[in-house]
């Protein structure tokens, strides 16, 4: 029942109840004695059918009902009946037997129907095979010459099925004790509930472990095929799980296999930047436990510890995690003059105009010049490397999230995010950007740009209320919060295109941005996708791309995944227009109605950014 119940809710709860009614028109026929415990089911049932419970909670209560235990108990005893006169006969040649003897109502039919049904057989035949205990493999007869204390050893047998162990073993550094280090969870000796961390292996297969190296043990455990024997002293104080499990997003690539401290590379979870941990055990200190939520079925592995990963982090394993250095943050930059026509008869909408697209760039090249002079001392300090998340989930009334598109110069970002708002601008709007150059005849303030003193965007810029800006033929220009704050309060989607170290600045309680990377596919599909695209350059004409262009663009897609890929919600590759455009639909769509990860600070405190 509990199997059916899950997330099928109350017509199977119905269901359940009405096959408990036709097994209790079956043990009608059991005589005196069962009839007060129908009474009292019956009773109860009709009590559980009035409350206005949901499935499971119905048959939860169900199950722990007085009176359905005691019909189990009536049933017990009936096999036991049914195993005295008939030998080895079944439990459920017993019920046909009991169902022939009865008279042939349309319920006996019915439930003679039901206990016919495939699944159902297949249930009483496991219920048969548990209750003849008869189980594989044979174990083998314990050992004579067990010793005096025998309540202090233990013999565990693991049949090992060409899956490894689960388990850890280290040697104490002053007994020479050999023990389980660790038992990973969801693996063999876990499974088993007879290993625990803490046991001291006394013999292994009947090799005696005194004196070994923990190596030379796991060489007899390798080599052991089908059934290891464990003769051990059980820990005398198990560790108490009381840890509640914790999800964290991987800021940095771990690869076990390249970590010489590790205790044990097979036992080891890859991962790469921006995936979802769960981590079901912290109780070593330097090595936790954890599973990918893309695969929870899996047994868990170990990764290092917070503690350890950011002792680790220069080691040569370890890449490097961004770090908002302070040349890195937002700062003026100074950008190339360029020739910029002021005679455009339509002007883009807000947020696409050619000066501050221009502006970007020219600060992408300046930043990138900046970061690679970076000294190591910039580093100073370190980044978390894990990032706690928890599942959130939109609420209708609240703001949409701000979406945040992230790519290299001509990938396609403002050609898709031009088409997204043009494809319904109710719903989708671009941040109109702030400037300190001079309105135009034909410019209105608010719908091109904000036009500002220099003073005041100064002001924004020290109070930290842009999200990115840069200097472009000596004018100022940027996005601030004020403005995708304005288009979020109108119940909009604001959409944006942000370079990626004001990723960071954005991250806040407040904006909850969905961050989306707009990859390049591989430079053929571009030779040939991009035969008429045009990249915006200084000049009054686009450019055709050049061969430089498009593999200036994977190169720089690659670094940008490298440093900022743990913020990636979503990635997109933009070979085909209409494909990725339709992409960035659905994925926008998603990151406002389904449930995402996001940073538990964003949720759980109020106080945070
Ligand atoms: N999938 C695609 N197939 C063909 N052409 C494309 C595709 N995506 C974008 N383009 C074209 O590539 C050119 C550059 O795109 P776009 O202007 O959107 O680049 P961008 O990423 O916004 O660059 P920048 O950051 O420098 O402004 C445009 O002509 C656009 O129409």
């Amino acid at each position: 029942f509990f199997m059916f119940s899950s997330g099928l809710g109350h017509c199977l709860a119905l269901v359940g109840l009405l096959f408990v009614l036709k097994c209790l028109a079956l043990f009608c026929f059991l005589g005196s004695g069962v009839s007060h415990v129908l009474t009292l089911a019956l009773q109860e049932l009709s009590l559980l059918c009035k409350r206005d419970v949901n499935g499971v909670g119905m048959l939860y209560d169900l199950l722990r009902s007085r009176w359905l235990q005691a019909l189990l108990k009536v049933r017990y005893h009936t096999a036991g009946k049914a195993k005295v006169t008939y030998g080895t006969i079944s439990w459920e040649e017993t019920l046909d037997f009991l169902l022939r003897e009865a008279p042939q109502s349309g319920e006996v039919k019915e439930l003679r129907r039901l206990l016919r049904s495939p699944h159902f057989k297949a249930l009483l035949s496991a219920h048969d095979t548990v209750a003849q205990k008869d189980f594989e493999p044979i174990l083998p007869p314990l050992p004579d010459n067990i010793p005096e204390n025998e309540e202090a050893m233990r013999i565990v047998c693991l049949v090992k099925n060409n899956q490894p162990l689960g388990a850890t073993i280290k040697r104490h550094e002053i007994t020479g004790d050999i023990t389980v280090a660790r038992v990973i969870h969801g693996g063999l000796a876990d499974r088993s509930g007879l290993l625990y961390a803490g046991d001291k292996l006394v013999e292994v297969n009947g090799v005696p472990v005194e004196g070994l190296e923990p190596e030379q043990v796991i060489n007899i455990l390798a080599l052991s095929q089908g059934t290891i024997m464990f003769k051990l002293i059980p820990v005398s104080d198990r560790p108490v799980s009381n840890q509640t499990t914790l999800y964290v997003r991987a800021m940095a690539d771990y690869w076990p296999l390249q970590d010489p401290a590790i205790p044990c590379a097979d036992a080891g979870l890859p991962f790469k930047r921006g995936e979802i941990l769960q981590i079901v055990d912290q109780n070593d200190a330097l090595w936790w436990q954890a599973r990918k939520v893309s695969d929870l079925s899996a047994c868990a592995g170990l990764i290092p510890s917070n503690h350890l990963l950011k002792r680790k982090q220069r080691e040569f394993w370890w890449s490097q995690p961004f770090q908002p250095h302070l040349c890195l943050k937002s700062s003026m930059f100074s950008c190339v003059s360029g020739i910029f026509s002021s005679t455009v008869p339509l002007p883009p909408p807000a947020g696409f105009r050619r000066s501050m697209r221009l502006c970007r760039r020219k600060a992408r090249l300046n930043q990138q010049s900046c970061y690679s002079r970076c000294p190591s001392s910039c580093y100073s300090t370190l980044a978390a490397p894990y990032e706690e998340v928890v599942r959130y989930q939109r609420h209708p009334t609240d703001r949409h999230r701000l979406i945040i598109l992230v790519g290299p110069a001509g990938v396609g970002v403002n050609e898709l995010r031009r088409r997204l708002i043009t494809s319904n601008p109710r719903e989708f709007q671009s941040a109109t950007p702030h400037t300190t150059r001079v309105q135009k005849s034909y410019e209105m303030n608010g719908r091109e740009y904000h036009y500002i003193s220099k003073e005041t965007f100064e002001n924004m810029v020290y109070s930290h209320r842009m999200l990115e800006y840069g200097e472009y033929k000596g004018y100022l220009y940027g996005t601030s919060i004020d403005a995708v704050r304005t288009v979020l309060d109108a119940g909009k989607i604001c959409v944006i295109d942000l370079e990626p170290q004001g990723i960071q600045i954005a991250r806040t309680h407040e904006l909850k941005p969905y961050i989306i990377f707009i990859k390049p596919p591989s430079i053929g599909c571009m030779r040939q996708t991009r035969k008429n695209a045009r990249i915006i350059t200084d000049y009054y004409v686009n450019m055709k791309f050049k061969e430089e262009d498009l593999q200036e663009m994977e190169e720089s897609a690659k670094k940008m995944e490298a440093q900022f890929g743990q913020f990636f919600d979503h990635v997109i590759v933009n070979d085909n227009l209409q494909e990725a455009s339709a992409q960035l639909l659905s994925a926008v769509h998603r990151a406002q109605d389904e449930p995402q990860w996001v940073p538990a600070v964003w949720i759980c405190s109020d106080t945070q950014p």
